[in-house]
C-alpha cells in the first residue's frame, strides 16, 4: 500500500469507525462461512447452506445488484462530467463490466439451484438500500461523496470474502465459487483503484462536502451489516 494511500481520508474514517467497519467486513454471517460452522448432518448441512445461499438465491443480492447497476452508471456519468482525471471513467467502467458478470452468475446459479429470481419478495432492508442508492443518484450529490459510497459498498464485500479464503478457512466448497467471485485479488485491485480515486476527490473536498461524505461512509455500513443480519436471520 503506497504511503498516499495510508494517510488518506478513508484510512482515517476507517480507523476512526473501525467497529462499525468490523462489524460490516467480519459480520458473524461472513465468520460462519469462513469457519464452515455448519452442523454437519446432513440435513441441516443442506439447510444451512440453503440459507447461506439464501442472500444470493432468494434473489435478495440479485434485486440489490440490479438496483446497483444505475447507480454504478450514474457515477459513471458524474465521473465523464466532474473527474479531472478521465481515468475515472475506465475504473467505474471496469466495475460495471463486472456487475454485468455478476448478473449472468447469478442467473446461471438460481437455474442450477433451481430457484426463481421472478417476483421475489424484497426484504425491508434490501428497500432501505435500494432507496438509499436512488438518493445517491440526485444529480445534486456531489462526486466525492458518490464515490466515497462506491467505494465503501464493493469494499465490504471485497473485506468480506477475501476473509473467507484467507489460510486456513474452513469455508464450503459450494461457497468457494461465491468467495472467489469478491474475494479475488482482482477485485481486490478494484477496490484500490475506487479508494485512489475517493481520497484524491476527499482531499480537495470543503468540509461540509466531507462531513456528508463521512455520513455516506457510516450510511453503507449500517446498510451492508443490515444486509448481512437479513441472512443470518434467514429470508424473513
Ligand atoms: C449488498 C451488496 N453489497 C455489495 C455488493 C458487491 N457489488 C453486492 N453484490 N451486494
Amino acid at each position: 500500500m503506497d504511503p498516499v494511500e495510508k494517510n488518506g481520508v478513508i484510512d482515517r474514517w476507517v480507523k476512526k469507525h473501525l467497529v462499525l467497519y468490523t462489524g460490516a467486513t467480519r459480520h458473524p454471517f461472513i465468520l460462519s462461512i469462513r469457519d464452515g460452522t455448519i452442523d454437519f448432518s446432513s440435513f441441516k448441512r443442506w439447510l444451512w447452506l440453503a440459507v447461506l445461499m439464501g442472500i444470493w438465491l432468494t434473489g435478495q443480492d440479485y434485486i440489490f445488484v440490479r438496483e446497483f447497476v444505475p447507480f454504478a452508471a450514474s457515477v459513471l456519468l458524474k465521473a465523464s462530467k466532474n473527474s479531472d482525471d478521465n481515468s475515472d471513467t475506465e475504473v467505474v467502467l471496469s466495475g460495471l463490466a463486472s456487475l454485468s458478470d455478476e448478473i449472468s452468475w447469478f442467473k446461471q446459479e438460481a437455474a442450477k439451484w433451481d430457484v426463481p429470481l421472478s417476483d421475489v419478495i424484497v426484504h425491508k432492508s434490501n428497500q432501505n438500500y435500494c432507496r438509499f442508492l436512488e438518493s445517491l443518484m440526485l444529480p445534486a450529490v456531489e462526486y466525492s461523496v458518490v464515490f466515497t459510497a462506491l467505494w465503501a459498498i464493493e469494499t465490504v464485500y471485497q473485506e468480506s470474502f477475501s476473509h473467507c479464503l484467507e489460510d486456513g478457512n474452513k469455508t464450503p466448497p459450494e461457497l468457494l465459487e461465491a468467495c472467489q467471485r469478491w474475494g479475488s485479488e482482482g477485485f481486490g485491485e478494484f477496490c484500490r483503484s475506487l479508494k485512489k480515486i475517493a481520497n484524491r476527490c476527499l482531499e480537495k473536498a470543503p468540509d461540509e462536502e466531507l462531513k456528508k461524505a463521512e455520513v455516506t461512509f457510516l450510511r453503507v455500513l449500517e446498510l451492508e451489516i443490515e444486509f448481512w443480519d437479513m441472512s443470518h436471520g434467514g429470508p424473513k
